[in-house]
């Protein structure tokens, strides 16, 4: 198959679809692999580096797309890339559809076969495509947090961790998934004080077995949800609904009654967020202030350290990657469940329920297609 990698153009956005080890893999089973010039360049991965694996170097994103029966990227299409789209041809990427009308609309347009990394599912349940990036946007969350807690970010003047004979800060993370743990991975190591709800006790119990005392759990009720974001100094929005919109669970007469200066990260921007008040912000523009309260929202978090991430996305994306390449999308999909629920939008389709619901559009199984 001919796989292409175009350079990524959202704002701040360095991470790239294939590294050269990726590429030779891709090359060593037969496939002519095309990366746009400068594609890694940024983060240490040369177009030297990528003619050594055996790629295609091409000098813009056109000719990238012109060639390729197959394109890998980081970030969901920006409107430039769904217009260079063609029928058939497969996208397989982060695509984030459920809060994203227009992007969806231009990929059935498109007639493209569009493979969303979000929603592969793995064989022991979770979401094995998104979790490295989880890993790194949790962790992230919490040094974001900490920064924009300073005064000069417009914080209110408060350190995690405290120091000896002052409080520390009043952390809480909403929904102890992947984003999550490492979220209270990091709090707890900087001596915050850490409270974490989920709806699902058996993740809370999981978590109370390895950090103890040095965190508390709550069952994510409104009444949990209310009191304690009111008291905090840090809130964390990790939730998701694999594949839907976010829910909607911090209010905007809940942010009003937040403390002054107090900091929102809505890591769950990418599927909408999990505050009424929240909107998408670039890492140009990180931060807005609502209610004198700071949100953070940026919705590319690990773009800031795209040379971890890239690695660690391209761990996770190979195996399916390669298996599309030699098999076809179909055969691919038919050989694998869990490839084929990543299968959001095909042939003018939208084939995953939740963004159908989401976008109130019509839904058409996979199955039907293969
Ligand atoms: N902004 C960014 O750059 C990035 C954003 N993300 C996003 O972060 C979000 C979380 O991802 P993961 O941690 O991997 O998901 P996950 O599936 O591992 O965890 C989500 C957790 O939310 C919980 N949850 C669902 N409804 C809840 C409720 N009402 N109250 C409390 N908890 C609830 C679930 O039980 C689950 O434990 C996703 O939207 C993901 O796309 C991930 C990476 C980067
Ligand atoms: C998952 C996601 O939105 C990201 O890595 O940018
Ligand atoms: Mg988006």
């Amino acid at each position: 198959m001919r796989v292409g990698v175009p350079k990524e153009i959202k704002n701040h956005e360095y991470r790239v679809g294939l590294t050269p080890a990726s590429v030779r893999e891709f090359a060593a089973r037969g496939h002519e692999v095309f990366v746009q010039s400068g594609a890694g360049a940024s983060i240490g991965l040369a177009d030297e580096h990528y003619a050594a694996a055996g790629a295609t170097l091409l000098k813009d994103a056109a000719e990238v797309c012109a060639r390729a029966e197959m394109i890998v990227k980081v970030k969901e299409p920006q409107p430039a890339e769904c217009a260079m789209l063609r029928e058939g041809q497969i996208l397989y990427t982060y695509l984030h559809l459920a809060p994203d009308p227009e992007q969806t609309d231009a990929l059935l347009r498109s007639g493209a076969i569009c493979i969303a990394y979000e929603t592969i599912t793995g064989p022991q349940g979770g979401l094995p495509l998104l979790a490295p990036m989880s890993e790194v946007a949790g962790r992230m969350s919490i040094q974001a947090g900490a920064a924009h807690l300073e005064k000069s970010k417009g914080g209110m003047g408060v350190l995690l961790g405290g120091v000896p004979g002052v409080e520390p800060a009043h952390v809480l993370i909403i929904g102890a998934g992947v984003v999550g743990t490492h979220a209270l991975q990091m709090a707890v190591g900087l001596g915050a004080r850490v409270t974490v709800l989920d709806k699902n006790v058996e993740r809370l119990r999981q978590l109370d077995l390895v950090f103890g005392n040095r965190i508390k759990t709550l069952y994510s009720s409104a009444q949990a949800l209310e009191e304690k974001v009111l008291e905090s100094d840090l809130v964390i929005g990790g939730v998701l609904i694999p594949g839907a919109a976010a829910p909607k669970l911090v209010t905007r007469p809940m942010v009003r009654c937040m403390k002054k200066g107090a900091v929102l990260v809505d890591v769950a921007i990418d599927q909408g967020g999990c505050f009424e008040t929240s909107h998408a912000t670039t890492h140009a523009e990180p931060t807005f202030v609502v209610d004198d309260v700071v949100h953070y929202c940026v919705a590319n978090m690990p773009g800031a350290v795209a040379r971890t991430s890239t690695f660690a996305l391209n761990n996770a994306t190979i195996g399916h990657g390669l298996a599309l390449a030699d098999l076809g999308w179909q055969q691919a999909m038919r050989e694998s469940p869990h490839l084929k629920a990543g299968l959001n939008v095909a042939a003018g389709k939208v084939t995953c329920a939740p963004v159908a619901a989401a976008l109130n559009l019509p839904m058409t199984h996979a199955d039907t297609l293969l």
